[in-house]
């Protein structure tokens, strides 16, 4: 029971966005900001990113130069790194946003979050009000038997449903309609107690997500069972470092999810100032297969201009940036082949 202190009557609400990779939360967030910025209040916005540069974060503030905004990039919040993710929270706290929007990275398991969030430190100054799992509906059915081989990332995703209050069918716009009877049973059985929208580009109605809801969010204990067990403190000794010649090259051999660990693979390129043919970059990326899950970055088209590029699967999105930066890519997957794509994208013939 919150205690009766006159200095924590209003607890910052927050909303929680997950999803797996590519799914659309960056989407969603750049929707709830400009919701709430329209309706004059202030949001603090904490993101978690796989890739050794932040992609995220530079796409937010282009959009909003001026948020508050507090980024974790790369490598794995484990246990040991927890108090940092606490300390960015804190940070933002002490600059009295009106709501606190927390966007996790694809692979981590929401309940970790939760759990960071009821320490002592931070359990009377905020309130979780919403988790909104966006769910990607070209792929959602598939990933079971895609990453079958892979046992702690179908447990994240399942407990990235399992956290949801509710459920965002996104990209229905590049679906098979019929598939979404047996998409909604699946979610369901997993998650009963969610709601369910179907949308394209997370365009559902949010205003009743700006508002606290009337039961704060508060899961079961089962919930709270990490994927792998953990020990506050202590280095994660699964994680594996994998290292290159090319300093070029930054290999993350492991997924920057919330404490858990996963048998991903985040690579991040810095690629030369010269222009890439976008047809040729687009058949490289596809030639990679399903070991490719999402691949996003600022990347110098022929045309000469500097582009936001995306792919998610097979599709791939280029939308024109005013941002000076120099062009990279991080490449997320499972057994990703790094000297095909150090021989492609670097050397393209
Ligand atoms: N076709 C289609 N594309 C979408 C839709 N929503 C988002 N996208 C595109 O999907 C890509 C991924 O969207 P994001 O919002 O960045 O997804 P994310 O979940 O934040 O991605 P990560 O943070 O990398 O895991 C972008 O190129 C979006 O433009 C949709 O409804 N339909």
């Amino acid at each position: 029971m919150r205690p009766h202190c006159s200095f924590i009557t209003n607890p910052i609400p927050v909303i929680l966005i997950t999803g797996f990779l590519g799914s659309g939360k960056t989407t969603l967030l750049l929707r709830l900001l400009k919701k709430a910025i329209q309706q004059t209040l202030q949001p603090a916005v904490f993101m978690n990113e796989m890739g050794r540069i932040d992609v995220d974060g530079a796409i937010l503030l282009e959009e909003f130069p001026s948020l508050k905004l507090k980024k974790w990039v790369d490598g794995c919040m484990c246990c040991s790194q927890r108090h940092k993710v606490e300390r960015g929270i804190l940070d933002l706290l002490e600059q009295k946003p009106d709501l606190l929007i927390l966007e996790l990275s694809g692979v981590a398991d929401p309940a970790q979050i939760h759990k960071l969030l009821a320490m002592p430190s931070l359990k009377y100054r905020v309130e979780l009000n919403h988790v909104l799992t966006v769910i990607d509906a070209e792929h959602f059915l598939d990933y079971n038997s895609s990453f079958a081989s892979d046992r702690e990332l179908i447990h994240t995703l399942h407990q990235q449903v399992r956290t949801a209050t509710h459920l965002i069918v996104n990209k229905t716009d590049v679906t098979e309609l019929s598939m979404l009877p047996q998409m909604y049973r699946a979610l369901s059985r997993i998650n009963p107690s969610a709601q369910i929208s179907a949308c394209v580009a997370c365009d559902i109605n949010l205003d009743s997500f700006l508002h606290s809801s009337a039961f704060p969010v508060c899961y079961p204990e089962q919930i709270h069972e990490p994927a792998v067990p953990y020990t506050d403190g202590q280095p994660n000794t699964n994680l594996r470092i994998l290292t290159h010649p090319d300093p070029k090259v930054i290999v993350y051999p492991h997924a920057s999810s919330l404490f858990s660990y996963l048998e991903l693979m985040s690579i991040t390129v810095k690629l030369s100032p010269h222009p890439l043919n976008p047809t040729r970059l687009e058949q490289t990326l596809i030639h990679m297969g399903s070991s490719l899950i999402r691949v996003k970055g600022y990347v110098k088209s022929s045309d000469g201009y500097l582009y936001l590029f995306q792919g998610s699967g097979e599709r791939f999105v280029w939308r024109p940036t005013l941002l000076s930066t120099h062009p990279y890519l991080v490449f997320i997957g499972l057994e990703l082949d790094r000297e095909y794509i150090e021989h492609e994208i670097f050397h393209p013939v």
